[in-house]
């Protein structure tokens, strides 16, 4: 089993440069679908293995998928399968999001369900409600959820109950190719969701409002393959800031977008971070002393529980009480448990933690929980006194790029090893080779 491990003290120096973003480029990948003419040329990609699983789900539909140079191919012209077996939903939930341009393109699609996660149920209720307001008949029976229509969707007032990141993508790319006007109310203002309507613009369709709350579609006949750039993930900007801050460091993250980034900016200056704008990035100072805060997480513009993990580890090193309350997901407190065994001072109230600061870490054998814990634990450890181990890294691996390797770049005393004690770089990409799918690492 591959392991992480960590000796703190070392105070981080130096640039950095953030990757394309994980969860914006998983709903343009399965937004590639949609072009029945054309390839889509995709840049920015990051070499993550949640790109591997959905670059397999398009490949075993019989689109041409090829991954080279952070740059993702998709020739999707040919007739597709309309199927997403469970063997890749199970390993990365946003395969669902294949459900709305199958069903637009070719008016059928069978995807099987995802099932909970370690961060909570994340049931797709309201992604099933929108197809369904669009004339969809939808069934969900043995493990999948089968959706289809006569025809073309036809487009709809929709409303949704929360603001979904995943339905409010899976509706827009829905609603591109139905007959008629969606006007889509109470959407997910995500970055992310801007970055797929203005690709799927570019492929054609007619998207006005990505980003505030009401989204208009008006529905086209075709869309065309075409060439996007991925925006910068904000959640790994975030996780280097923290651990600047919490090495007490000076580090510049390079691509770092800060109006992406306002809430965690905001958090961070409150705990006595200086954070500042620099040559196309964000400069990050931690403080000698972190002063306490806290946070509720909620969506965008709010707070990012994506971030919410991390946080709890700089807040561990803050001087005082801080609360975290995590209204997203009913279940991502997993990590907790992780940090006390790093000794840390920690008690849950419901849906909120209550951290006493600061905490006298102490190097431990830890385990990932979710991808986010994986690398709050790691930050934790660069502050911890001895050795931190950290295993269970397909977590990890699923969103961030040789993270091992990038924190030692920076000064980080980290090593990634395998069951033999011997370094290794990253995950192993041989892992996600598979029959008709071409990916090259650079
Ligand atoms: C690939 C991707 O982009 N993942 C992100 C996306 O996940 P994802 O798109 O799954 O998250 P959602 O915004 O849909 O979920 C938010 C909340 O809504 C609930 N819900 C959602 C859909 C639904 O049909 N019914 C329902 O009840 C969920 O259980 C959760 O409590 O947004 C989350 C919230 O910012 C992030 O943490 C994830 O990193
Ligand atoms: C929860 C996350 O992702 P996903 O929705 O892909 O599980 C995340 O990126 O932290």
């Amino acid at each position: 089993m591959e392991k992480i491990i960590v000796r703190g003290g070392h105070q981080l120096n130096g640039t950095v440069k953030v990757e394309g973003a994980k969860n914006a480029v998983l709903p343009v990948l399965a937004a590639s679908l949609i072009a029945s003419e054309g390839k889509s040329v995709i840049t920015e990609v990051p070499e993550l293995a949640d790109v591997y699983t959905i670059n397999q789900v398009l490949s075993n539909m019989n689109a041409e998928v090829h991954f080279d140079n952070n740059t993702v191919t998709v020739d999707a012209s040919k007739r597709l399968k309309t199927e997403a077996p469970f063997e890749y939903v199970r390993k990365m939930r946003a395969s669902v999001l294949v459900l709305g341009p199958l069903l637009a393109r070719y008016g059928h699609a069978n995807v099987a369900m995802p099932g909970g996660c370690a961060i909570g149920s994340r049931p797709i209720d309201l992604h099933l409600k929108g197809f369904e307001a669009m004339g969809a008949e939808v069934h969900v029976g043995n493990g999948f959820v089968e959706a289809h229509v006569n025809g073309r969707l036809k487009g709809a007032k929709i409303y949704l109950d929360m603001p979904s990141v995943g339905a409010t993508e899976n509706i827009m790319m829905a609603a591109a190719l139905a007959d008629g006007k969606t006007i889509l109310e109470n959407c997910a203002k995500e970055p992310e969701i801007v970055d797929l309507a203005n690709y799927l613009n570019k492929m054609g369709a007619k998207i006005v409002g990505a980003g505030t709350e009401t989204i208009r579609i008006e529905g086209v006949e075709k869309l065309y393959g075409t060439e996007h750039a991925i925006i910068p993930d904000r959640v790994e900007a975030g996780t280097f800031m923290v651990a600047a801050a919490i090495t007490g460091g000076n580090v510049l993250i390079e691509n770092a977008e800060s109006e992406h980034l306002r809430s965690v900016i905001s958090k961070l200056q409150e705990m006595e971070v200086t954070v500042k704008e620099e040559n196309g990035g964000l400069r990050v100072i931690g403080p000698k002393s972190l002063k306490a805060t806290d946070i509720k997480t909620l969506p965008h513009p709010g707070f990012p529980t994506d971030m919410q993990s991390q946080m709890m580890s700089l807040m561990l090193c803050a001087e005082g009480t801080s609360v975290i309350t995590e209204t997203v997901f009913e279940n991502r407190f997993m990590h907790v448990e992780e940090f006390r065994r790093m000794n840390a001072k920690m008690k849950i109230e419901g849906r909120s933690v209550f951290i006493e600061g600061p905490s006298d870490l102490q190097g431990a054998e830890v385990a990932a929980t979710d991808l986010r814990a994986a690398a709050a634990l790691i930050l934790a450890g660069l502050r911890a006194d001895g050795y931190t181990r950290i295993t269970e890294l397909k977590h990890l691996d699923r969103g961030y790029v040789n993270f091992a390797g990038k924190l030692a770049s920076l000064g980080a005393d980290i090593d990634r090893v395998d069951e033999n004690g011997d370094s290794v770089e990253a995950f192993a990409q041989e892992d996600f080779q598979e029959d008709g799918y071409v990916a090259k690492l650079s």
